[in-house]
Order: structure tokens, then sequence, then C-alpha cells
């Protein structure tokens, strides 16, 4: 490296005509030499580590810097849209890459969307890609030893139990009528109040609170009431999502400053401490009632099937009930579960159906030809208070690829992640040593050409049907319920209330999102949007109901 500086010629040539001594002259050129050589030799060696950390970047997907590995890279994604760059990198390494976080730091990780990787990590090697402590160390306070935090004998005590109650006809039956009231005595009152005054709303935060009163019902078997007209604002709803947001804060921040800031009771973790005590008075005081109410019981009694009320009857392997600190872990974390992602999943359908007016337009032809099978639908159509039964509900399979197709673009979680407690080698022969994270990106998972094909960007319900009828994809595939053995417990009953409430919606509304209104990802845990989704509603014409059930009623 050679830099052209004059200066250095024309200063020795010159006479001294600053009046200082030959030697004195002599001595500060000599300086002056030295300190452009060292200037000389420190730009060489900042152009040699940037030519040699972009270089790293055709072998590794990224610049790689000294100190700081690809931290700015993800910087520069963080700062525009984390998921679309992710989904960058990971095409260009083929489905995986190894991301190299600052010298000392804990953010060194792999990062997949290989269908091959993920069926290994979820299913064939399950007991060796748990949780793990990492994850478990900054959740704790907020979900203790609950379902999503556990790992080994006490995760599986709580899913077999929990899976078995998800299966009953009971628990099928709590959720069928909750979601029944809610849509039609809430839920529709709230919109169709929006449409007479002509005011636009935030349908996110609508569906939102429906599902969270939702969640509450089937968790505590109590009733919250975020979704009323007004849309007033729940202490414990808003515990909830102070206590969340604080947690997915503990992510992006250096272990050793949360903990302090805990220790110091300072800042956003006294934030999140104040938010848990009072979900945990919350939790308290239900599971205080519950056990009143179940104690005055007796014999003939109608049960409740909520999950507090079948885990309060159970007894651990030394015949005694599980304590309340556990009854509040298991409850906040089905909470968590089934808070935001239907609701979310539902936003982006609404926002795709938005750009893509001939889906809405069938799926508005499948809801009119299932309901006209009914005998008595000439008299009922029109009808504000017009239900839909389950059986309904369940043979509309183009609205289910419609949901599918929503969920494999905008995935309610886009990122999860898993911990390696032996050394093992992915299918695709990446090494992976003892306590490794990987992460596996399903937001780009759903963007793989190699996996969905060269239209796998648009948004094409039609992909998931056969002869018309539903067909679902391999889990290592569509990994939007994970997969294996912690496959989503919700997942049924997040297609059905989904379901019923977009078709309830479609049916009697055409949403319109506000011109110009931003729709862009978040970053956190779920994929909420950030600014919500501003939308106008407006009612069908009679005219154009009566279109598509000419088809149909004889
Ligand atoms: C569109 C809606 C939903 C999506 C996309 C979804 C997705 C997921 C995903 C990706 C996981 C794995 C998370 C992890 O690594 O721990 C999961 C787990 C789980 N989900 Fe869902 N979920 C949905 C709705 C629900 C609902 C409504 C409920 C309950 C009412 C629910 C209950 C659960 C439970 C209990 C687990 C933990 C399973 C285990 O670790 O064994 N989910 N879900």
């Amino acid at each position: 490296m050679h830099l052209h500086i004059p200066y250095r010629s024309n200063t020795m040539n010159k006479p001294n005509n600053l009046n200082l001594t030959s030697s004195n002259f002599f001595s500060s050129s000599l300086h002056l030499l030295q300190d452009i050589q060292i200037l000389e030799i420190l730009i060489a060696v900042v152009v040699f580590i940037i030519i040699h950390s972009l270089r790293q970047k055709k072998h590794h997907g990224l610049p790689v810097w000294p100190i700081l590995g690809m931290l700015p890279s993800l910087a520069t994604g963080i700062r525009t849209n984390i998921y679309e760059w992710l989904t960058d990198v990971l095409n260009r390494q083929n489905g995986t890459f190894r991301f190299k976080g600052p010298l000392f730091s804990n953010l060194n990780c792999i990062v997949t969307c290989d269908p091959r990787n993920l069926e290994h990590l979820l299913k064939t090697k399950f007991q060796f890609f748990p949780k793990g402590g990492y994850f478990r160390n900054m959740v704790r306070d907020l979900l203790g030893d609950g379902i999503f935090n556990a790992d080994n004998e006490t995760w599986q005590k709580q899913r077999k139990t929990a899976s078995i109650e998800f299966h009953s006809t009971k628990f099928r039956q709590l959720t069928t009528e909750s979601l029944f009231e809610l849509v039609h005595k809430r839920l529709l009152p709230v919109l169709e109040s929006s449409v007479k005054k002509s005011a636009a709303i935030d349908l996110q935060d609508i569906l939102l609170r429906l599902t969270f009163d939702n969640v509450c019902m089937i968790a505590f078997g109590v009733d919250p009431g975020c979704l009323h007209l007004g849309l007033p604002e729940i202490p414990f709803a808003k515990a909830f999502e102070d206590a969340t947001e604080a947690t997915v804060l503990r992510f992006v921040t250096p272990t050793c400053v949360w903990k302090t800031m805990r220790f110091l009771n300072l800042g956003v973790e006294r934030k999140l401490k104040k938010s848990i005590k009072e979900v945990d008075e919350f939790a308290e005081s239900v599971i205080r009632s519950r056990k009143k109410e179940l104690s005055l019981q007796d014999e003939g009694t109608k049960q409740r099937s909520d999950l507090l009320t079948v885990f309060m009857r159970l007894k651990d392997e030394n015949g005694k009930g599980y304590s309340d600190k556990f009854l509040r872990d298991i409850c906040v974390n089905f909470i968590l579960a089934g808070r935001d992602t239907s609701s979310v999943a539902l936003s982006w359908f609404f926002w795709l159906l938005h750009h893509n007016p001939e889906v809405e337009e069938n799926i508005l032809a499948e809801i009119c030809r299932v309901v006209s099978q009914r005998k008595d639908i000439q008299s009922q159509q029109f009808q504000f208070s017009f239900t839909f039964t389950p059986e309904e509900i369940k043979k509309m399979d183009y609205l289910h690829a419609a949901l599918s197709e929503a969920l494999r673009l905008y995935p309610s979680v886009p990122v999860d992640h898993k911990e390696v407690v032996e050394d093992d080698t992915f299918p695709d022969g990446t090494v992976l040593k003892k306590g490794t994270k990987v992460i596996y990106a399903i937001y780009a998972m759903g963007r793989m050409e190699a996996i969905w094909g060269k239209d796998c960007k648009k948004f094409r319900p039609e992909r998931w049907l056969r002869d018309g009828r539903f067909m679902s994809e391999s889990a290592y595939k569509f990994t939007a319920f994970n997969g294996g053995p912690r496959l989503c417990l919700g997942k049924d009953f997040a297609y059905y209330q989904m379901k019923y409430v977009a078709a309830s919606i479609i049916y009697r509304y055409h949403v319109k999102v506000v011109e110009n209104h931003p729709v862009v990802p978040k970053l956190a845990l779920t994929m909420y949007m950030k600014h919500g989704i501003k939308v106008n509603l407006y009612r069908r014409e009679a005219a154009e109901i009566q279109k598509h059930f000419q088809d149909w009623i004889k």
C-alpha cells in the first residue's frame, strides 16, 4: 500500500525559513516521518481488515468484523426488517448459517430453515434439543415452570394432562361456547358500532382483546372483559402485556446488565417486577376463589372444564395437589400461548385479503355454498344474528387453506429456538457443539423457493387444496405450529377460532385497510404489526350475498 504525501519531499528539500536549528529541524522531520509511517501502517491495517471482513461474507453469508462479529449486519437487519434480512442471508447460504456475535457475548448461534434439520431437531433427536437454560433464565420470572418454559418431566406431565384435556368433549364444548358468546355479544357489536360511526378501527387491537378474553376463559375460567364497546383498559390485561414486553427486552440486553438492573430494581426491570406482581395477584385471587368454590361443591354440581380446575383436581406423584405457584405458572403459560398467536395471524390474513380481493370473493362463495345446505336458509341469510355451526366451519376448506397460506407468509411465531445438549451434526452437515443455540427461522421457511416453488412469495390458497379439499403439509416444511412432540397444543382450536371469526366478519363486511396506513412487523416474540392495522368496515349489500346463494339454492 503506497500513499502519496507531497508534503514529505517538499519539507525535506526546503530551506529552513522557520528559524529552526539544523538539528531541531532534522529531529522534527524524523518525527513527522515516523508519524506518517505509523499512519500509513494504520490505514493499511484498516483496509486489510475491511477487505478481509467483507471477503468473509462469501464464506459465512455476512461480513465478520473483529470484536463485533456479525453484529453490524444484524443491526442493519433490525433497522429495516429483521425477518426479510434473515431470509436473504439464508437464501444465500442454502438454508443454514452460523451467526458470529461480538466477542464475549452470548449471541453466537446456528440459524437454519432447512426442513431436514428441523425434522432432526424437532422429532428425530427431540430429547437432545431442549429449550435449555439460556431461555429459561430469561423468562423464568414471568413463566415460572409452565409448559413453555419447561423441559423433561416438568414439561411432560403438563403436556400429558393438557393434551387429554384439549381433546376432551367437555373442553371442546367450553371453547366453542365461549367463542360463540364473544363473537356475537362483543365482537360484532363493536364492529357494527364502528360502521355506524363510519370510524376506522385498529382491527389488531380488537382481535387481541377477543383472544385474550377467550384464552382467559379457557385457562382460568374467568372473563376479564377486554372486548367491550368503548374498548376499556383492563388492569390484568395491561399488566400481562407490560410483563411480556419487558421480558422480551431481556433477549436484546446483555445478561449482566439486566441482572444488575433487576438486582437494583431499576428501569424496565422495575416495571417488569411491578407487572408480574399484578399478574400474580390476579392469579392468586382466582385460585383462592376457585378452591373455595370447589370445596363447597357437592357431587351433583356441574363441573367446570377450564384448565385451572382440571389441574386443581389432580395429584402429583406423592399424592399431593399442585402448589398454587405451579397452578399459576400453568395458567399464565396457556394465556401467553393463546393470547396473541391467533389474533396476529388474523390481522395478517385480513391484510392479505385487502390485497387479494379474488381470495375474499372465493371465501364468501364458499361460506354461501356451505350454509346453503340448510333447510331454512332463505329466511335466515340476511339476519345480523346469523351464526355458523361447528360442522359448517369444518366444511370450509378454502378458508382453512387461505388461513394456512397467511400463516405460511406471516407465521405468528417467526423464529423459535433450541439448545444443543450433546455434540451432534445436522443432516445438512452443520457441526453442532454442546451448548450451541439453534434458531429456526419459520418466517424464512415460508419464503424459500426450494420449499414452495417459484411463486413462494405469492398468496395462493390453492396450493393447499387437492380437488377442493384441504391437504396439510409436513410440520417440518410448514412449521407455524412447531412440530414433533412439542407441536402446538392449541392448533385445532386456533383454526376453529380463526375460521369462526373470519367467516363471521367476511359474511357481513368488506374490510378495507386505511390508505397509506403503514403495515410492518414489530420485533417481538410474536409477529405483531408494529402500528396495528387500521381498517374501515363496509356492510355487504344483500345482492352480493344473494348472487352467491343463487348458484346453490334450488
Ligand atoms: C394461530 C395460532 C397459533 C399458532 C401459530 C401457534 C404456534 C405455536 C408454536 C410455534 C408453538 C411452539 C412454541 C415453542 O417453541 O414453545 C406453540 C406451542 C404451544 N401452543 Fe400454540 N399457536 C397458536 C395458538 C395456540 C392457542 C390458541 C393455544 C391455546 C389456547 C396454544 C397453545 C400452545 C401450547 C400449550 C404450546 C406449548 C406446547 C409444548 O411446548 O408442548 N396455541 N404454538
